[in-house]
């Protein structure tokens, strides 16, 4: 007998294969099942995505029987992906408009690729085997299959875990009175649904997930919880791990191994793990027990995927929970304003903890006006005398500071005092930064580097000078002021080696570090025990940034920075952060200063709302690539008058083209051109009708290199 089976494949976006394609199979292959089909004279990997029906009954033959071709090979080691996976993965590519293919299979590991089924099977085998004998740490020693010698994790995760009381390891502490109401609602019998909890820094969230993910496991269920950053990943895992010990434990994210997260995905998916931790693309990992979805930091631009389908992990898991029926738990001291509205709209429920731990009060925040400092030859000092002397101070007591730049690199231009050169990217329309240590000139868009230039390029002056500062500048002028005090840089520039990272935090909580100096990388997360003064050297710039979103991002990083001084209630008291800024009147900084998130997300809705914004509006933006700006002009305008020819048109507004702030990459210039609804729904309808004619439209516009469509972007 044969059957008709439909598969999901790969294949390029809009190159007409959205759907699933037809195949032959001798054998009735239940749907989720992964299989490799011939496509073209390439053999690829797909899905069984729709019930297999018999070949003479299917009632939709585009095609006869005898043009279709049959299944290559079948991954019978492998159990189906279920229905929920399929129906989340499904939603994904219609929601963002991409290929369904293409998004089913970007998410699988990507080493499933390079096994067949014996060796899949080969694994599988071992790895059950393995964790009956000694647990996933000893499946981890044992990956040997012939492929190559998986490596040990780089990083021992405890070691950038803070030192915990002895004798309170497992321990879990007594809960706060919001704690426990916290942990009851989302753990409630019946509750499915999404808890929005908003909790200031240090005020125990991570606490409330572990008792949640407690119960979750109790009742046999798996947890899944997503952190924005990788670099939050260790600490944390070390906290669950510590936690639950006995308990199997996986984590998710592109710092692994390819056979690692293989095999953690296995866990998963087999049901062998009982609580995945990860970055956002874990909130694709199959879990056949799901009982519990923790989002930590649901604000942070983290959570969106920058690229293909470019999808928000948080909203995906507030989807996945209403469909698993398992209650989503989204945490954040600075909830994003979608979240925020949707919670005063009554769907999602609002949990508070309104305190720290151990009463300790938030840092009193310090505004330094920067407008009354003297000027050195028209310059301004890049640190005001007030804050050296108070780092000064935080030295001699023995006590450590954290000083906060969101730009690394030394300066972010360097110029010729003479002719006023500055280096600009050839490439692109930005400046590359000059980079002291190892004297380069780099482009931080396309990568562009060369040697500093002995002499201006335009008129041959010596005197090359640097313009602004980076975090690197900022750590040498520390050690210049503080000659005794022991200081760390924590930047993209310092962390690329496997281990740096952890090695440097390590550091910082062992007391070996006087002033630590970083980007955000520093600001989020971290629960240092001994930092007692936070100082944000230069926030204004994101002030006047022509992005709506962007004091929304401002207001959240340095709340969250500020979280990082007194979280040892003991020093609570004397804890501060302080501010340099050249607009201390401003009402973003007025808010931060009462920790009143409340009033400034109240401030931001209204603005919101009469500008016709999310969450009151939704978004969608149409990009274009082309050679000249011109082309990618062109296309967008073609585009736009296609789009306004759908009657769903009358409620949606197409926005003409501009150029985003940094327009051209790598010699390539970007257009981009905003297409605003107040109806999702009618969003929706117009996207998925308008964007296939694209896929026409792009043959009669050669100039230009790719488009894509971004759905509920972060940055326009
Ligand atoms: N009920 C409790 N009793 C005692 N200690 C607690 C309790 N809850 C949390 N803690 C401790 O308080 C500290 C801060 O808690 P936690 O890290 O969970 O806060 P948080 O809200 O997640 O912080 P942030 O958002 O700033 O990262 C931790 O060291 C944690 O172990
Ligand atoms: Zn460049």
């Amino acid at each position: 007998m044969t059957y008709r089976l439909a598969v999901a494949v790969e294949a390029p976006q809009y190159s007409g294969l959205g759907g699933p394609l037809d195949y032959l199979s001798e054998l009735p292959l239940p749907p989720g099942t992964l299989v490799r089909v011939p496509l073209g004279r390439r053999e690829v990997p797909g899905l069984v995505w729709d019930a297999p029906a018999e070949a003479a009954e299917t009632g939709r033959p585009p095609l006869s029987d005898d043009a279709l071709r049959p299944v290559a090979q079948v991954f019978t080691a492998l159990p189906p992906l279920g229905d929920a996976w399929r129906d989340l993965v499904a939603f994904t590519a219609a929601y963002y408009q991409r290929g369904l293919g293409e998004v089913a299979l970007s998410v699988l590991p990507p080493e499933l690729r390079k096994l067949d089924d014996t060796k899949l099977a080969r694994r599988i085998a071992r790895l059950r085997k393995a964790l009956e004998q000694g647990g996933a740490d000893a499946a981890d020693a044992d990956e040997d299959d012939g492929d190559g010698l998986e490596p040990a994790d780089p990083a021992n995760p405890a070691a950038a875990a803070p030192p915990r009381p002895a004798g309170h390891a497992n321990e879990p502490p007594a809960l706060t009175p919001d704690q426990q109401a916290a942990v009851e609602a989302v753990t409630a019998a019946a509750s499915d649904g999404t808890f929005l909890l908003h909790g200031v820094t240090g005020s125990g969230k991570t606490e409330v997930y572990l008792q949640a993910a407690a119960h979750t496991l109790a009742a046999g269920r798996q947890a899944l919880v997503l952190v924005p950053e990788i670099n939050l990943t260790p600490q944390l895992e070390a906290r669950f791990a510590e936690r639950f010990k006995g308990r199997r434990l996986v984590s998710l994210h592109s710092g692994l191994t390819p056979a690692q997260r293989l095999k953690h995905w296995l866990m998963a998916h087999l049901g062998l793990a009982d609580l995945v931790l990860g970055t956002r693309l874990a909130v694709f990992a199959p879990l056949p027990r799901l009982g519990l979805i923790v989002v930590d930091e649901e604000h942070d631009p983290s959570y969106k995927q920058q690229e293909g389908a470019r999808y928000s992990a948080r909203d995906l898991a507030v989807y996945r929970g209403r469909l698993e029926r398992a209650p989503v738990l989204l945490g954040s001291a600075t909830p994003s304003l979608e979240s925020w509205h949707r919670a005063q709209q009554g769907r999602y429920k609002r949990l508070d903890l309104a305190s720290r731990i151990g009463g300790g009060v938030l840092p009193q925040v310090r505004l330094v006006d920067m407008n009354l400092l003297p000027r050195t030859h028209g310059v301004t000092v890049a640190l005001s005398p007030q804050l050296v002397d108070a780092l000064r101070e935080r030295l001699a007591l023995g006590e450590q500071s954290l000083l906060f730049l969101n730009r690394r690199g030394y300066a972010p231009v360097l110029h010729c005092t003479e002719c006023g050169w500055k280096s600009g990217c050839p490439h692109c329309s930005a400046w590359r930064v000059f980079h002291r240590g190892d004297r380069t000139l780099r482009c931080h868009h396309c990568g562009f580097t060369e040697r500093v230039p002995r002499a201006c390029p335009q008129c041959g002056n010596l005197d090359l000078q640097p313009l602004g500062r980076g975090t690197e500048r900022l750590e040498e002028q520390i050690a210049q002021a503080l000659p005794a005090a022991r200081v760390a840089r924590i930047d993209a520039d310092t962390t690329r080696a496997a281990g740096a990272l952890q090695e440097r935090l390590a550091a910082v909580h062992a007391g070996e570090v006087d002033v630590l100096v970083g980007t955000q990388m520093v600001a989020k997360g971290h629960d240092f025990r001994r930092i007692t003064l936070v100082a944000a050297v230069n926030p204004d710039s994101a002030l006047f940034a022509s992005d709506f979103r962007a004091p929304e991002r401002l207001f959240a990083l340095l709340m969250q920075a500020a979280g990082r001084a007194g979280r040892d209630a003991r020093q609570a008291a004397r804890s501060q952060m302080w501010l340099q800024t050249w607009h201390p009147t401003h009402p973003l900084y007025a808010a931060l200063r009462r920790h009143d998130f409340e009033s400034f997300a109240a401030s931001q809705l209204a603005e919101r709302e009469s500008a016709g914004l999310p969450p009151y509006t939704h978004l969608a933006l149409l990009r274009a690539e082309a050679r000249t700006p011109e082309a990618a002009s062109a296309f967008l305008d073609d585009a736009a008058a296609c789009a306004n020819e759908f009657p769903e048109a009358e409620q949606v507004l197409v926005y003409p083209a501009v150029p985003p702030p940094v327009a051209r990459v790598a010699d390539v210039e970007r257009m981009q051109m905003l297409v605003e609804s107040p109806s999702r729904a009618a969003l929706q309808r117009l996207l998925a009708q308008w964007l296939p004619k694209l896929h026409a439209l792009r043959a009669a516009h050669k100039g230009l290199i790719r488009w894509a469509v971004d759905v509920d972007p972060l940055g326009i």
